[in-house]
């Protein structure tokens, strides 16, 4: 029959592959053109905020003339009042600009980056299972959030800090050419090789940035595994493996930080020397110009206050240039998420009539990858209404055959039908109202237990909750809780017991209404008690419904019409118990109780 099971490539931490300026442009263009028609007015407030800022920062370089020619050279009465006003009116308007541009900073980034990460976990919810076995959910969260924000980085790397250095560095640019010209040209042709110098430098340091985002994931991933298994850790004493392993994980990010330090650093010596270099053939060549021309003092003062003030815009292009090509390749990243075809597999149109449907297999073969199949061959019917219980060694392929039955997986070989319609002609709401899941991996959301109840059939009235409250033997607990069924169940249940929790994934799946449930050990955190109370009210209560029980228990045999025995993923009995019992070696395996060897 069908398709293998899907199992993408999932999120990864970034690949430690490197960028090219070709890629980066277009995922840089593709990401503006995403973004600017949705925030343009928070860019364009940027963008005068940017040109605010650079041209402060030019006229503050060219008010030294002033300050040299007319305060100093010519000793104009007033000058001095005169151009320290006119300095103190560039500094506030530059700081007026430079507060808004760090505003609209964290404006752009937080939307964008808030957008994109809703984008991206709709994306992730949207995968087929296979998708969320191979991949632990911590890493799976840390990604949707840092590939967000890298967008948003990214947007406001581009907009705002590459623009106002960029900027920043034309306006001292063009004070310097108006100021001396042939001095302009001299820096013109030094510049270059020493920009080339950097450029190396920075691209060693892209390469090291490369992997701190994979170890940073792996910070969250080790510690929040850790963390939430502490009962575990606590009980099993694997306290100082876990520090163990957290220790080598921070290690890692440790010995990351030194290298990057180390070589980033060393632009910095370099770089010195280089500027110091030029600075004094500049001084050389300024008092000649000087003594021979009829340039002023204040002049030369201009043209060099702007080309030491472009050092600090050039150095900080560059580094903003490694940084936005560290958010690029997460771009790049995310856009493999978003583009990702959904894994979603055809649905037909039909939905179920009537009542309880017949389940049928014919021939069902289903392989988890190139692994030993998980079933093999198995053809099994099960009458409307029928209530069976699944049993077998752990392995022996119950959890797959439930989860086929909800076509989380398609087998490769062989149909599964329910009431007769082959499940891939059932639309994925008639398939998904048909059948319920009551899981013994409990899931609660933080809300009352009334609103957990209704996740199970939205716009439930009051007494349909209450009639699936009573089913699962919570009456009792409703009764003591001083908000009855409007108390809060605190996050994922933790007001709870485990037996109540329980009782209220019970509830939940009952009140679906569906036409098949599927009980995965539901009553394993019951005590004996409750757990004949609760299977007494689901058979009595759910007579409109095939019922499913997959058990390790012997007691919930008592239930059911037949129990379906699997072993290593094959049918080995299909029978009322009693004769499985006489003729079923491997039913025999799991319930006989062994003879007292005391006689
Ligand atoms: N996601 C998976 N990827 C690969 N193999 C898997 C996967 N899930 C289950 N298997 C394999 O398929 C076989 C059947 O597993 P399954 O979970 O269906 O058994 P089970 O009877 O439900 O076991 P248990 O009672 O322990 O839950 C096992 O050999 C198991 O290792």
């Amino acid at each position: 029959m069908s398709d293998l099971p899907e199992s993408p490539a999932p999120a990864q931490p970034a690949k430690d592959v490197p960028i090219s300026t070709r890629e980066a442009l277009r995922h840089g263009t593709r990401l503006l053109r995403e973004v600017v028609p949705l925030r343009w007015k928070a860019i364009a407030l940027t963008l005068l905020c940017v040109v605010g800022v650079s041209g402060f920062t030019g006229a503050l370089a060219n008010s030294t003339k002033l300050v040299v020619d007319d305060v100093f050279g010519a000793g104009h009465q007033g000058a001095a009042l005169r151009v320290a006003l006119i300095i103190i009116g560039v500094a506030i308007g530059k700081s007026f600009f430079q507060y808004f541009t760090e505003v609209m900073n964290v404006v752009l980034k937080r939307s964008v980056s808030v957008g994109y990460q809703k984008q991206l976990f709709a994306t992730v919810i949207r995968q087929e299972l296979g998708f969320f076995s191979n991949q632990h959910a911590a890493t799976q969260m840390v990604m949707v959030q840092m590939l967000g924000q890298s967008a948003g980085q990214a947007v406001v790397d581009v907009c705002n800090r590459m623009t106002v250095e960029i900027l920043t560095l034309l306006a001292l640019f063009t004070v310097m050419v108006l100021q001396d010209p042939v001095l302009a040209l001299f820096a013109c042709l030094c510049v270059p090789p020493i920009l080339w110098l950097v450029s190396r430098l920075s691209q060693r340091i892209r390469t090291l940035a490369t992997t701190d985002a994979g170890l940073a994931a792996m910070f969250f991933s080790v510690g929040s595994e850790v963390l939430r298994g502490i009962k575990t850790v606590k009980s099993f004493q694997l306290e100082r493996k876990s520090v163990a392993r957290f220790n080598t994980a921070m290690e890692a990010l440790e010995e990351r930080g030194l290298q990057f330090a180390r070589v980033t650093a060393s632009t910095v010596p370099i770089i010195e020397f280089l500027g110091g270099l030029m600075i004094g053939s500049f001084v050389v060549l300024a008092s000649w110009l000087i003594a021979s021309t009829d340039r002023t003092a204040g002049e030369f003062t201009a043209f060099l206050t702007a080309f030491l003030m472009a050092y600090k815009p050039a150095e900080r292009l560059s580094a903003v240039w490694v940084e936005v090509q560290k958010s690029l390749m997460f771009v790049r990243q995310m856009y493999g998420q978003l583009d990702r075809a959904p894994q979603e597999k055809p649905y037909g149109t039909r939905t179920l009539d009537g009542a309880a449907p017949s389940v049928t297999l014919t021939d069902v073969s289903f392989s988890y990858g190139e692994g030993a199949p998980a079933l093999r061959d198995v053809s099994l019917s099960i009458a409307p209404g029928e209530r069976i219980a699944v049993v077998g060694r752990s392995g022996a392929g119950k959890s797959t055959l439930i989860d086929i039955l909800q076509r989380f997986y398609d087998p490769q070989q062989g149909q599964v039908a329910l009431g007769g319609i082959d499940l891939r002609e059932l639309s994925r709401e008639g398939l998904h109202d048909a059948v319920a899941l009551i899981s013994q991996d409990v899931f609660l959301f933080d809300g009352s237990l009334a609103e957990n109840i209704a996740h199970g059939h939205p716009g439930a009235s009051r007494a349909q909750l209450e009639r699936a409250a009573r089913i699962a033997q919570l009456d009792s607990l409703i009764a003591r809780l001083p908000d009855g069924l409007d108390s809060p169940v605190g996050p994922n249940g933790s007001a709870l017991s485990g037996g109540q929790r329980q009782r209220l994934s019970i509830a939940r799946g009952v009140a679906k209404q569906a036409k098949v449930y599927i009980f995965d050990e539901i009553t394993s955190a019951l005590d004996g008690a409750n757990e004949r109370a609760v299977m007494a009210a689901l058979v009595s209560e759910l007579k409109d419904a095939t019922l499913i029980f997959v058990t390790h228990r012997a007691s919930t045999l008592a239930y059911v019409d037949r129990v379906l025995v699997l072993a290593d993923g094959q049918v080995a009995g299909f029978n009322v118990a009693d004769r499985l019992m006489q003729e079923c070696p491997a039913f025999r395996a799991l319930f006989q109780v062994p003879e007292d060897p005391q006689g």
